[in-house]
Protein backbone atom coordinates (compact mmCIF):
# COMPACT_ATOMS: atom_id res chain seq x y z
CA UNK A 1 0.00 0.00 0.00
CA UNK A 2 1.63 3.60 -1.32
CA UNK A 3 -0.41 5.28 1.80
CA UNK A 4 -1.93 5.21 5.09
CA UNK A 5 -4.94 7.18 6.57
CA UNK A 6 -5.33 7.79 10.32
CA UNK A 7 -7.73 9.19 12.59
CA UNK A 8 -6.54 10.77 16.33
CA UNK A 9 -8.29 13.03 18.48
CA UNK A 10 -9.89 14.58 15.50
CA UNK A 11 -6.94 14.80 13.62
CA UNK A 12 -7.20 12.74 9.96
CA UNK A 13 -3.36 11.97 8.78
CA UNK A 14 -2.76 10.47 5.52
CA UNK A 15 0.73 9.51 4.77
CA UNK A 16 2.41 8.77 1.85
CA UNK A 17 4.07 5.27 2.60
CA UNK A 18 7.12 4.96 -0.60
CA UNK A 19 9.94 6.89 1.22
CA UNK A 20 12.23 4.07 -0.88
CA UNK A 21 11.14 6.82 -4.02
CA UNK A 22 11.07 10.17 -1.36
CA UNK A 23 7.06 9.71 -1.46
CA UNK A 24 6.60 10.14 -5.14
CA UNK A 25 2.84 10.16 -6.09
CA UNK A 26 1.69 6.91 -8.09
CA UNK A 27 -1.91 6.24 -8.90
CA UNK A 28 -2.42 3.94 -5.46
CA UNK A 29 -1.31 7.31 -3.63
CA UNK A 30 -3.73 9.15 -5.59
CA UNK A 31 -6.86 7.08 -5.16
CA UNK A 32 -5.24 7.44 -1.13
CA UNK A 33 -5.63 11.63 -1.46
CA UNK A 34 -9.31 11.10 -2.82
CA UNK A 35 -10.52 8.93 -0.14
CA UNK A 36 -8.72 11.25 2.52
CA UNK A 37 -10.45 14.08 0.83
CA UNK A 38 -13.67 12.39 1.17
CA UNK A 39 -12.99 11.56 4.59
CA UNK A 40 -12.74 15.16 5.75
CA UNK A 41 -16.02 16.01 5.54
CA UNK A 42 -17.09 13.80 8.42
CA UNK A 43 -17.91 16.10 11.39
CA UNK A 44 -15.27 14.37 13.74
CA UNK A 45 -12.82 15.40 12.00
CA UNK A 46 -11.58 19.36 13.01
CA UNK A 47 -8.07 19.08 11.25
CA UNK A 48 -6.19 17.52 8.42
CA UNK A 49 -2.53 16.76 7.82
CA UNK A 50 -0.59 15.31 5.29
CA UNK A 51 2.97 14.12 5.82
CA UNK A 52 5.62 11.60 4.04
CA UNK A 53 6.96 8.41 5.62
CA UNK A 54 10.67 8.32 6.91
CA UNK A 55 12.99 11.22 7.28
CA UNK A 56 14.49 12.13 4.01
CA UNK A 57 11.22 13.25 1.73
CA UNK A 58 7.42 14.88 2.70
CA UNK A 59 6.83 13.74 -1.68
CA UNK A 60 9.25 14.43 -4.64
CA UNK A 61 6.30 15.30 -6.90
CA UNK A 62 4.99 12.56 -9.08
CA UNK A 63 6.66 9.23 -10.06
CA UNK A 64 8.34 9.54 -13.21
CA UNK A 65 9.09 5.99 -13.54
CA UNK A 66 5.31 5.76 -13.64
CA UNK A 67 4.22 8.85 -15.01
CA UNK A 68 6.70 8.82 -17.87
CA UNK A 69 4.78 6.48 -19.63
CA UNK A 70 2.32 9.23 -20.78
CA UNK A 71 3.25 10.93 -23.19
CA UNK A 72 0.95 12.69 -25.82
CA UNK A 73 -0.68 16.15 -24.33
CA UNK A 74 -4.10 14.61 -23.83
CA UNK A 75 -2.59 11.60 -21.46
CA UNK A 76 -0.62 13.92 -19.12
CA UNK A 77 -3.61 15.71 -18.86
CA UNK A 78 -5.62 13.10 -17.68
CA UNK A 79 -3.47 13.10 -14.56
CA UNK A 80 -3.07 16.64 -14.47
CA UNK A 81 -6.39 17.63 -14.47
CA UNK A 82 -7.69 14.81 -11.65
CA UNK A 83 -4.44 15.84 -9.32
CA UNK A 84 -5.50 19.78 -9.71
CA UNK A 85 -8.59 19.27 -9.23
CA UNK A 86 -7.91 17.19 -5.96
CA UNK A 87 -5.72 19.99 -4.76
CA UNK A 88 -8.42 22.61 -5.26
CA UNK A 89 -10.73 20.47 -3.32
CA UNK A 90 -7.75 20.00 -0.55
CA UNK A 91 -7.86 24.16 -0.47
CA UNK A 92 -11.55 24.48 -0.09
CA UNK A 93 -11.94 21.68 2.77
CA UNK A 94 -13.92 22.58 5.69
CA UNK A 95 -11.41 21.80 8.24
CA UNK A 96 -7.58 23.30 8.12
CA UNK A 97 -5.34 21.09 6.40
CA UNK A 98 -1.70 21.12 7.47
CA UNK A 99 1.39 19.91 5.38
CA UNK A 100 3.72 18.32 7.41
CA UNK A 101 6.78 18.99 5.81
CA UNK A 102 9.27 16.18 7.07
CA UNK A 103 11.83 15.77 4.24
CA UNK A 104 12.15 17.00 0.74
CA UNK A 105 9.16 18.51 -1.06
CA UNK A 106 9.30 19.28 -4.38
CA UNK A 107 7.68 19.21 -7.93
CA UNK A 108 4.26 18.17 -7.14
CA UNK A 109 5.02 17.52 -3.85
CA UNK A 110 5.42 21.51 -3.14
CA UNK A 111 2.40 21.77 -4.42
CA UNK A 112 0.34 19.36 -2.36
CA UNK A 113 1.89 21.25 0.54
CA UNK A 114 1.02 25.05 -1.17
CA UNK A 115 -2.85 23.44 -1.45
CA UNK A 116 -3.09 22.93 2.26
CA UNK A 117 -3.60 25.75 5.11
CA UNK A 118 -0.77 25.65 6.68
CA UNK A 119 3.41 24.94 6.10
CA UNK A 120 5.46 23.50 9.13
CA UNK A 121 8.70 22.51 7.67
CA UNK A 122 11.73 20.66 8.96
CA UNK A 123 14.68 22.13 10.06
CA UNK A 124 16.98 20.27 7.69
CA UNK A 125 14.10 20.04 4.56
CA UNK A 126 14.11 21.98 1.43
CA UNK A 127 11.48 22.76 -1.01
CA UNK A 128 10.78 24.23 -4.41
CA UNK A 129 8.93 24.14 -7.81
CA UNK A 130 11.64 22.03 -9.58
CA UNK A 131 9.33 21.41 -12.60
CA UNK A 132 11.28 23.85 -15.13
CA UNK A 133 14.31 21.11 -14.67
CA UNK A 134 12.21 18.86 -16.53
CA UNK A 135 11.05 22.03 -19.04
CA UNK A 136 7.42 21.79 -18.12
CA UNK A 137 5.26 23.89 -15.39
CA UNK A 138 3.67 22.91 -12.36
CA UNK A 139 0.59 21.43 -13.46
CA UNK A 140 -1.41 20.50 -9.96
CA UNK A 141 -3.13 24.04 -9.29
CA UNK A 142 0.29 24.80 -6.75
CA UNK A 143 1.51 28.01 -8.68
CA UNK A 144 -2.47 29.60 -9.01
CA UNK A 145 -3.33 28.53 -5.05
CA UNK A 146 -0.30 30.39 -4.04
CA UNK A 147 -0.89 33.39 -5.84
CA UNK A 148 -5.02 33.45 -4.68
CA UNK A 149 -3.54 32.67 -1.19
CA UNK A 150 -1.44 35.97 -1.38
CA UNK A 151 1.73 34.77 -1.80
CA UNK A 152 4.36 37.86 -2.89
CA UNK A 153 3.79 38.12 -6.55
CA UNK A 154 8.16 38.41 -6.81
CA UNK A 155 8.76 35.72 -4.72
CA UNK A 156 6.60 33.82 -6.12
CA UNK A 157 7.78 34.28 -9.56
CA UNK A 158 11.11 33.66 -8.57
CA UNK A 159 10.47 30.58 -6.37
CA UNK A 160 8.83 28.81 -9.73
CA UNK A 161 11.11 30.26 -12.22
CA UNK A 162 14.35 29.57 -10.70
CA UNK A 163 13.27 25.54 -9.76
CA UNK A 164 15.57 25.71 -7.11
CA UNK A 165 14.64 23.97 -3.48
CA UNK A 166 15.08 26.26 -1.21
CA UNK A 167 16.25 25.68 2.73
CA UNK A 168 13.08 25.97 5.05
CA UNK A 169 14.35 29.02 7.04
CA UNK A 170 14.55 30.76 3.44
CA UNK A 171 11.09 29.04 2.52
CA UNK A 172 9.41 31.27 5.96
CA UNK A 173 11.00 34.61 4.50
CA UNK A 174 9.61 34.24 1.70
CA UNK A 175 6.16 33.79 2.91
CA UNK A 176 5.91 30.12 1.83
CA UNK A 177 6.43 28.01 4.80
CA UNK A 178 4.28 28.71 8.22
CA UNK A 179 6.85 27.68 10.64
CA UNK A 180 10.28 25.64 11.24
CA UNK A 181 10.42 22.88 13.64
CA UNK A 182 12.91 20.28 14.84
CA UNK A 183 13.00 17.33 16.14
CA UNK A 184 9.83 15.13 16.11
CA UNK A 185 7.38 15.38 13.54
CA UNK A 186 4.42 14.57 15.52
CA UNK A 187 5.50 16.36 18.25
CA UNK A 188 5.90 19.73 16.20
CA UNK A 189 2.48 19.02 15.06
CA UNK A 190 0.84 18.84 18.32
CA UNK A 191 2.60 21.86 19.43
CA UNK A 192 1.31 24.09 16.73
CA UNK A 193 -2.37 22.93 16.79
CA UNK A 194 -2.42 22.80 21.11
CA UNK A 195 -4.03 26.65 20.80
CA UNK A 196 -6.64 26.02 17.83
CA UNK A 197 -7.76 22.71 19.40
CA UNK A 198 -8.28 24.74 22.74
CA UNK A 199 -11.53 26.19 20.82
CA UNK A 200 -14.14 24.75 19.90
CA UNK A 201 -13.81 23.36 16.12
CA UNK A 202 -16.91 25.13 14.50
CA UNK A 203 -14.67 28.67 15.32
CA UNK A 204 -11.40 27.01 12.84
CA UNK A 205 -14.46 25.94 10.26
CA UNK A 206 -15.68 29.38 10.30
CA UNK A 207 -12.65 31.05 9.53
CA UNK A 208 -11.54 28.87 7.19
CA UNK A 209 -14.82 29.24 5.20
CA UNK A 210 -14.39 33.15 5.65
CA UNK A 211 -11.07 33.07 4.02
CA UNK A 212 -11.45 30.63 1.65
CA UNK A 213 -14.58 32.69 0.00
CA UNK A 214 -12.07 34.23 -2.50
CA UNK A 215 -10.96 30.88 -4.02
CA UNK A 216 -15.08 29.34 -4.55
CA UNK A 217 -15.66 33.01 -5.97
CA UNK A 218 -12.67 34.19 -8.32
CA UNK A 219 -12.90 31.39 -10.99
CA UNK A 220 -10.41 29.67 -9.60
CA UNK A 221 -11.21 26.39 -10.58
CA UNK A 222 -10.87 28.19 -14.27
CA UNK A 223 -7.21 28.71 -13.73
CA UNK A 224 -6.20 26.03 -11.97
CA UNK A 225 -7.51 23.90 -15.15
CA UNK A 226 -5.19 26.67 -17.50
CA UNK A 227 -2.50 25.85 -14.79
CA UNK A 228 -2.87 21.74 -15.79
CA UNK A 229 -3.09 22.13 -19.21
CA UNK A 230 -0.38 24.20 -19.55
CA UNK A 231 1.76 21.81 -18.00
CA UNK A 232 0.21 19.17 -20.44
CA UNK A 233 0.86 21.64 -23.67
CA UNK A 234 4.41 21.03 -22.33
CA UNK A 235 4.86 17.73 -21.39
CA UNK A 236 4.44 16.31 -24.59
CA UNK A 237 7.32 18.52 -26.29
CA UNK A 238 10.34 16.94 -26.54
CA UNK A 239 12.81 18.71 -23.73
CA UNK A 240 10.73 17.31 -21.22
CA UNK A 241 11.17 13.80 -22.22
CA UNK A 242 14.70 14.19 -22.75
CA UNK A 243 14.77 15.77 -19.26
CA UNK A 244 13.14 12.33 -17.93
CA UNK A 245 14.90 10.17 -19.33
CA UNK A 246 18.17 11.64 -18.33
CA UNK A 247 16.58 11.44 -14.99
CA UNK A 248 16.00 7.97 -15.16
CA UNK A 249 18.77 7.22 -16.77
CA UNK A 250 21.11 8.73 -14.31
CA UNK A 251 22.70 5.73 -12.10
CA UNK A 252 23.21 3.62 -15.53
C1 LIG B 1 3.18 18.58 -12.39
C2 LIG B 1 4.10 18.03 -11.39
C3 LIG B 1 4.70 16.76 -11.85
C4 LIG B 1 5.93 16.41 -11.07
O1 LIG B 1 5.91 16.34 -9.88
S1 LIG B 1 7.29 16.04 -11.99
C5 LIG B 1 8.42 15.32 -10.80
C6 LIG B 1 9.21 16.36 -10.11
N1 LIG B 1 10.11 15.71 -9.22
C7 LIG B 1 11.41 15.51 -9.50
O2 LIG B 1 11.90 15.87 -10.57
C8 LIG B 1 12.20 14.84 -8.41
C9 LIG B 1 13.17 13.87 -8.94
N2 LIG B 1 13.98 13.37 -7.88
C10 LIG B 1 15.09 13.98 -7.43
O3 LIG B 1 15.46 15.05 -7.85
C11 LIG B 1 15.90 13.26 -6.38
O4 LIG B 1 15.61 11.89 -6.44
C12 LIG B 1 15.65 13.78 -4.94
C13 LIG B 1 14.18 13.72 -4.57
C14 LIG B 1 16.18 15.22 -4.82
C15 LIG B 1 16.43 12.89 -3.93
O5 LIG B 1 17.78 12.79 -4.30
P1 LIG B 1 18.76 11.74 -3.58
O6 LIG B 1 18.67 11.95 -2.11
O7 LIG B 1 20.07 11.86 -4.26
O8 LIG B 1 18.12 10.32 -3.83
P2 LIG B 1 17.96 9.53 -5.22
O9 LIG B 1 17.87 10.49 -6.35
O10 LIG B 1 18.98 8.47 -5.31
O11 LIG B 1 16.50 8.90 -5.01
C16 LIG B 1 16.25 7.63 -4.39
C17 LIG B 1 15.39 6.83 -5.33
O12 LIG B 1 14.12 7.49 -5.48
C18 LIG B 1 13.86 7.71 -6.85
N3 LIG B 1 13.04 8.90 -7.02
C19 LIG B 1 13.04 10.01 -6.26
N4 LIG B 1 12.10 10.87 -6.68
C20 LIG B 1 11.48 10.28 -7.73
C21 LIG B 1 10.43 10.66 -8.56
N5 LIG B 1 9.79 11.82 -8.43
N6 LIG B 1 10.04 9.80 -9.51
C22 LIG B 1 10.66 8.62 -9.67
N7 LIG B 1 11.69 8.20 -8.91
C23 LIG B 1 12.08 9.04 -7.94
C24 LIG B 1 15.24 7.82 -7.49
O13 LIG B 1 15.20 7.56 -8.86
C25 LIG B 1 15.99 6.75 -6.72
O14 LIG B 1 15.66 5.48 -7.23
P3 LIG B 1 16.78 4.33 -7.31
O15 LIG B 1 17.20 4.06 -5.89
O16 LIG B 1 17.89 4.89 -8.14
O17 LIG B 1 16.08 3.18 -7.96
Amino acid sequence: MSFRIDQLNGILQFQITRPHIHNAVNHEVIEGLTLFIERMKQPDVHFGVITGEGDKAFCSGGDLSVFHSLVTEAEAWEVHNRMAMLLYELAVQPVPVIALINGTAIGGGAEIASACDYRLIKKTAKAGFVQGRLAITSGWGGTTLLHEKGMRYDHLLQLTTEAEPLPADRLVDIGWATEVYDGDKWAALSKFVHKMKAHHPTVAKAYKELLTTKLREAKVKERILNEARQCAVLWEKEPHHAAVAQFLNRKK
